[in-house]
């Protein structure tokens, strides 16, 4: 079965929330490796090793990256991810002005190393509630058909 890594850092639980609803929707459909950036052992160079990324990230400070996201992301500029379908996510707060913009700044890192972007960024308000947990399926589901499509062109 293709390989999937679901990858994020997650500070109060928000976006591990959804990468739990995200994780469900995919577990069927490949072999699915979690990781917790901060928690779990995990290197930058991990990320070419799979069929698929979904990479999830808060956003902190000024639109900044989380603290312990910053030497992953550093390491991120020596790998190379040549057409390997990926989409991020993240959870974030319409009260700061540069609402989500660390799951911007990530998807762009992961462009520039070759990924090839099949979602747009999903951006959830705080923790998934009604509504936002049907846009965090949709968006593992949509995920999948891409993911699986981009697998049977390589
Ligand atoms: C000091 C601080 C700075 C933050 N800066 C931003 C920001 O610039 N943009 C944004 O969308 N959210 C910002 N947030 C909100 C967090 O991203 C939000 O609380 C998110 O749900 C945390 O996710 P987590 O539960 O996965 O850690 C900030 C929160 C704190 C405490």
């Amino acid at each position: 079965m293709a390989s999937i890594l679901l990858v994020f850092a997650s500070l109060s639980g928000n976006t591990e929330e959804i990468a739990d609803i995200i994780q469900s929707q995919l577990k069927p459909h490949a072999d699915v490796t979690r990781r917790h950036i901060d928690m779990d052992d995990i290197e930058a160079a991990e990320l070419e090793s799979y069929d698929g990324i979904l990479f999830g990230t808060y956003t902190w400070g000024d639109g900044d990256l989380p603290y312990e996201l910053e030497d992953f992301y550093d390491d991120m500029e020596d790998i190379d991810l040549k057409g390997i379908p990926a989409a991020c996510f993240g959870s974030c707060d319409s009260s700061y002005l540069e609402y989500g913009a660390a799951v911007d700044t990530v998807s762009m890192k992961l462009q520039k190393k070759g990924a090839v972007l099949v979602e747009p960024n999903l951006k959830i308000e705080l923790d998934p509630e009604g509504e936002e947990i049907t846009r965090c399926e949709e968006f593992a589901q949509q995920f999948l058909v891409k993911w699986k499509i981009h697998l049977q062109k390589a």
